[in-house]
């Protein structure tokens, strides 16, 4: 690996074509030398020109409608709709402090150098107050490319960009191979003051209006300075009553490739009615925030403005920003609707039963709602409204470490042309990846439409919930591989969040590291955790949805002497609660934590079931569980004092669902 953290591949990456392509000399008198292909001559004179031709221009899309003042309909020009949608894009970045927005131009700068003399520019000219250099260049717009034309891009001019054996598209996302939590701010003003959680906890941390406005002038002059940025106009949730626009302005292909698997495809047809976003994202990735900015605490900085409608992300290249920071403008705006947003996976069976699937990081949602046998409707966020449950993304975001065909078959088979692999390291010539390298990081990861997902739910909708399982990954092993959960045992350990990883293995010592996250996301809530706690809770009760806790993480012992619960287990489990079955069980009930355990289930050994068998030492099982149970009650504390719901009884009951001893 290279000093600057990209990987070189001396060689070969350097070979083709660096110098152009030497202009072909033909001779037409001389045409009566015998060549061997029988084929007709190809059309074209000169390499540019068959170049040209390659390219096969879109059929171009139906009659744009626009609206006249008498509400009727028209159709503009496509030159005036092109104009439009530049006027949009250049609104977008323009300078609040210099009042004038970029010349924007589309298509990318290299392919019209040849002819930019006798180009004529579709450009906006607002009212210009200052004029400055920046106000004179043209920045030139690469709006909603294809995969193919992102692919090429992010070949061509992003160092660390190849094309794997199977077709995907290897990135390395920098510096930062995960999201900055503790560089997450908000705006805080008059409104946001009182709508949002704010303080210990909260994953929402300060800034007022003028330091966003900083930032934001910093990253629109960045992008701006670019010759190039990616524009996506895309949409948020399935659900047609209550989806969002979104805009992303970004300065890498990879990253418009990334938001373009992520999100709602618009069909062409919506994209020209798309008009003006819902929220804007200026990503300015590698270019930081300036530390002598008030607020600024390191070089980072990913900044909301609910008011504005708009985020910046600053000093980090990392891709989940982007889709989580749109996650967490839906924790906002939903519940405002009455709508619950919820950090789950989601699938369904052929006879319509839903499930969710809640958990922190790397607990399971992805790999256990992606399921062969069910439909899937969504690997990580949803909404659940009075009509049911609607994914909020177009596609899938799947940890890939360790990912093996057998194992996943279907998240194997989705790495394929289009998907964004990130931070995987491959062999050198012939791009096989190899999954169990660690090198780079240990959470790399896959982004891929969810229609890769053979059985995926299109549109991504589904009825009502009837099973709610919780995954904690419990690294001490003393939690059971499955509970039957009461409705305030749910509660309990939706406002809990917990799971525990196991810690660093530089120095030798492994010591599981327990993680409480409220609603199994705290870094994405925008709201006190009660408040989506209080929604959960009604709609469970409405629907007669249960709820299960399943440990996806240890079994026989701690992490030391004890080992991962085998994923085929594990499917059995689950395959069992949305059969049903489980729900008919025997069950016994667990010292300390009160869980309900089933004493058998159908291809899972029945002495794992109860996790005190597993443990050899049982003195030791008894000291973890006490142990882990006061790391529950301590975390607890914090919600103690508030309600849940209308009236005191729920709290009371759920406060009384925590482990007793
Ligand atoms: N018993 C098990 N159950 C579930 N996952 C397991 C199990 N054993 C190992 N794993 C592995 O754990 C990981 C679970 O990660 P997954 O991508 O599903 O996380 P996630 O909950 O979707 O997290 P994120 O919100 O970060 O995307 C996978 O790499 C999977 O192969
Ligand atoms: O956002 C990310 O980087 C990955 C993810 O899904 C999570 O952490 O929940
Ligand atoms: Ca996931
Ligand atoms: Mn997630």
């Amino acid at each position: 690996m290279a000093e600057n953290g990209e990987f070189s591949f001396t060689s070969r990456a350097n070979k083709t074509g660096r110098d152009g392509l030497a202009k072909i000399q033909t001779n037409k008198k001389e045409a009566v030398v015998c060549h061997d292909d029988s084929a007709p001559p190809v059309k074209a004179q000169t390499i540019d020109e068959l170049h040209s031709l390659q390219k096969k221009r879109s059929t171009p899309n139906t009659p744009i409608k626009s609206t006249l003042a008498d509400g009727s309909f028209t159709s503009i020009s496509e030159e005036e709709r092109q104009k439009q949608q530049l006027q949009s894009i250049s609104a977008s970045l323009a300078s609040l402090a210099r009042e004038t927005g970029p010349k924007v131009v589309k298509g990318d700068p290299e392919a019209r150098k040849v002819e930019s003399q006798k180009l004529t520019h579709t450009q906006y000219t607002p009212t210009i107050l200052n004029i400055s250099d920046s106000a004179l260049k043209f920045t030139h717009v690469l709006y909603d490319l294809s995969p193919a034309e992102l692919y090429e891009q992010a070949i061509k001019y992003e160092k660390g960009s190849f094309i794997t054996a199977t077709g995907a598209l290897a990135t390395l996302s920098g510096a930062k191979t995960g999201r900055s939590p503790r560089d997450k701010r908000v705006v805080k003003d008059e409104t946001t003051e009182n709508e949002l959680w704010w303080g210990k906890g909260s994953p929402n941390i300060e800034m007022d209006e003028q330091t966003f406005l900083v930032n934001r002038e910093r990253a629109v002059d960045y992008l701006n300075s670019l010759d190039k940025v990616f524009v996506n106009d895309q949409f948020l949730n399935w659900d047609p009553e209550h989806r969002i626009k979104v805009r992303i302005v970004s300065a890498r292909a990879y990253h418009s490739l990334f938001m373009h698997n992520m999100c709602i495809r618009p069909t062409p047809e919506e994209l020209e009615d798309f008009g003006t976003p819902d929220f804007t994202i200026y990503n300015a990735g590698l270019f930081p925030c300036n530390r002598y900015t008030h607020y600024m605490t390191s070089s980072t900085s990913i900044d909301i403005n609910l008011a504005r409608k708009e985020m910046v992300i600053l000093g980090t290249q990392y891709a989940g920003e982007m889709k989580k920071g749109l996650f967490s403008l839906m924790h906002y705006l939903m519940p405002k609707r009455q709508i619950l947003s919820l950090h789950s996976g989601c699938n369904m069976g052929k006879d319509g039963d839903v499930a969710l699937f809640f958990g922190l990081s790397g607990t399971g949602k992805t790999t256990l709602s992606t399921d062969h046998n069910r439909y899937l409707i969504g690997d990580d966020e949803h909404c659940w409204s009075e009509n049911g449950v609607s994914n909020i993304e177009g596609g899938c975001y799947a940890k890939c470490i360790d990912l093996s065909r057998e194992k996943e078959p279907d998240i194997w088979n989705a790495i394929k042309f289009g998907t964004v692999l990130e931070n995987v390291v491959f062999d050198e010539h012939t791009r096989q990846v190899d999954y169990s390298d660690k090198s780079v990081t240990e959470n790399t990861r896959a982004a891929y439409p969810i229609e890769y997902i053979p059985n995926a739910k299109i549109p991504c909708v589904g009825p009502h919930p009837k099973n709610v399982i919780l995954l904690a990954c419990d690294a001490f092993g003393v939690l059971p591989p499955v509970s039957k959960l009461s409705l305030a045992q749910t509660m309990y350990h939706f406002i809990s969040g917990y799971t525990a990883l196991v810690a660093g293995t530089e120095d030798g010592v492994k010591e599981p590291q327990a993680t409480f996250s409220a609603c199994f996301g705290a870094a994405f809530i925008m709201l006190h955790p009660t408040k989506y706690a209080a929604m959960l809770a009604e709609r469970m009760q409405k629907h007669g949805a249960t709820g299960w806790l399943v440990n996806t993480g240890w079994s026989g012992g701690r992490y030391e002497s004890g080992s991962r619960i085998k994923l085929a287990y594990t499917r059995r489990i689950i395959d069992a609660i949305h059969s049903g079955t489980l729900l008919e069980a025997n069950y016994t009930t667990t010292e300390v934590f009160g869980l309900d355990i089933p004493t058998g289930i159908e291809g899972v050994p029945s002495e794992i079931l109860d996790p005190e068998n597993t443990w050899s030492d049982k003195n030791a099982y008894k000291e973890t569980l006490l142990k882990l149970g006061g790391l529950f009650k301590k975390n607890f504390e914090g919600f103690m004092s508030h309600k849940i719901g209308e009236d005191n009884k729920l709290t009371e009951e759920i406060l009384a669902a925590g482990p007793v001893f």
